[in-house]
Order: structure tokens, then sequence, then C-alpha cells
């Protein structure tokens, strides 16, 4: 299905960078930027869950209701109780949060986050509104065997089957190919095109309406230099940006390429 004629989500990463300072500085950048000139993308920005709040302020001293603001993990574990360390879905919703990053391939190689993991966080998020914006991407070893498509639905598919489709609704599935993430060079638009095409296809097979309801972004390695001719491809409908949110100035430069 077409989705042409959807707005585009552009949506930055922090990762662990940045501080209090620095949420609030960028919120003000940013709003002067989007005040000069509207872009048709909707926008988001995942922080440190500790820098959550300071920026939810920070947008909302400005003006900005066009970002939303976002934590990039969850608790599997809702509501409150002792489970020292975690932040639980209605924490981040009493902080603002309106999106997610679930499964980062980060969490996924590092922490030893799984399906099973990321489909009770989509889950808990779901409960408390907050659209979850799941990663899946395949490794340089795996996209070299041969294994690229296997790899990214089973992702997919192991998401979609356990939460179904109403959890993810609003939220949008993100393409990161762990090889590109951080390398400066992003994958090709011959290599995003079809993978993004099968996990549209998937997204269909799951629920005839699923197009409508969850969008497929790319990352790894956007900026304002490439995001153009990525966010034209007819099957990506956004993206997830990482060392370039971190500028407002770059972040505003993404979000004016969507559509
Ligand atoms: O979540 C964001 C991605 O991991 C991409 O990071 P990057 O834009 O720094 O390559």
């Amino acid at each position: 299905m077409d989705m042409k004629g959807r707005s585009s989500l552009v949506v930055g990463n922090w990762k662990m960078n940045g501080s209090l300072a620095l949420a609030e500085n960028w919120a003000k950048e940013f709003a002067a930027l989007w005040r000069q000139a509207a872009p048709a993308a909707e926008a988001g920005l995942c922080v440190p869950s500790v820098f959550l709040d300071r920026l939810v302020r920070s947008l909302r001293a400005e003006g900005l209701e066009a970002v939303e603001p976002g934590a990039e993990d969850v608790s599997v574990r809702e509501g409150s109780g002792a489970f020292t360390g975690e932040v639980s879905a209605s924490m981040l919703r009493d902080a603002g949060a309106r999106l997610c990053i679930v499964g980062h391939s980060e969490r996924r190689t590092l922490f030893g986050e799984s399906n099973a993991s990321v489909v009770l966080k989509v889950k808990a998020l779901a409960a408390q509104g907050i659209r979850p914006i799941v990663c899946v991407g395949e490794t340089r070893e795996e996209r070299e065997a041969g294994r690229t498509s296997e790899v990214i639905l089973a992702q997919v598919r192991a998401v979609l089957g356990g939460c179904g489709i109403e959890s993810l609704a609003g939220g949008a599935f993100a393409y990161e190919p762990l090889w590109a993430i951080g390398s400066g060079a992003a994958a090709s638009l011959e290599q995003i095109e079809p993978v993004h095409a099968a996990i549209r296809a998937a997204l269909c097979e799951a629920d005839a309406g699923a197009s409508e309801k969850v969008r497929v972004l790319y990352g790894g390695s956007v900026k304002p230099a490439n995001a153009a001719a990525i966010l034209a491809l007819p099957h990506v409908d956004g993206a997830l940006v990482g060392g370039a949110s971190l500028k407002a100035e770059s972040f505003y430069g993404i979000c004016a390429c969507g559509r």
C-alpha cells in the first residue's frame, strides 16, 4: 500500500548522550527554526529518561506542541514495585513521554533484549497510550550471508504475533541495519527499499489496514545530506536519527526533508 499521502515521522534518539542543559537549549534552538518554517513531517525526540521532564517543560515553554517527547527504553514490569533501577511505562507517561524506542540493536546486543521482552514492553506502552518505535536490523555478517529478509521478518513477525497490530497502532517499526548505525554511511537506497517493502508486506499480512496504523522508519547514519533521498523512498515513512539528533539544526534539516 502506498504511504505517500501520509506525513513522515522523524524521531531523534540521543542514546546515552546529552544533559539537562542540552535538553533546554535544544528545545529553544529547534523551536526558533520550527517557527521560521514548520516542516510537513511529524517530529519526536527520545532522550534518557532523566532528561525527559526537562525536555517536556522546555518544549512547552517554547510552545512547541509539534514535537513528541519520548524515552529510549521501558521496563517490562508495569506500574510500580520492587524492581530497583527500572522505569515503567506509567512513569514515562507521567513524565510526558508520547513515544518510546523498544528493542534498539544496542539493547539487543549489549543488554540481552529479546523479542519476548520487546513484546512485553510494547504491551506495557500501549496500556499507557505511548507510541512504540520497535527497532529491527541485521548484522553485516547476516547481510553478507544473504539472510537479511529472514532475520528482519523473524523480528517483525515475533513482535506482530506477540502483541498484535493494535498495540503498535500509531507507532512504527524502524529498520536499522547494525552495520550502518553510527558508521557515517547510511545503507544505500537500493538496500533500504526492499527491506521496507518486505516489512510493509508483513504488516499487511497481519492486518489489511496495518499500513495506515504503523509506519516503517529507516535508521542508520541519517543526516541532512542524505535525508531527502531516503525519505522520498515509497516505503520509507520517516527516520530514526541518532548522532544528528543531538544538534537541533541538523535534526531540523532532516525533518525539513520529510513529507
Ligand atoms: O536510533 C538511532 C540509530 O541507532 C542510528 O544512529 P546514527 O544516526 O547515529 O547512525
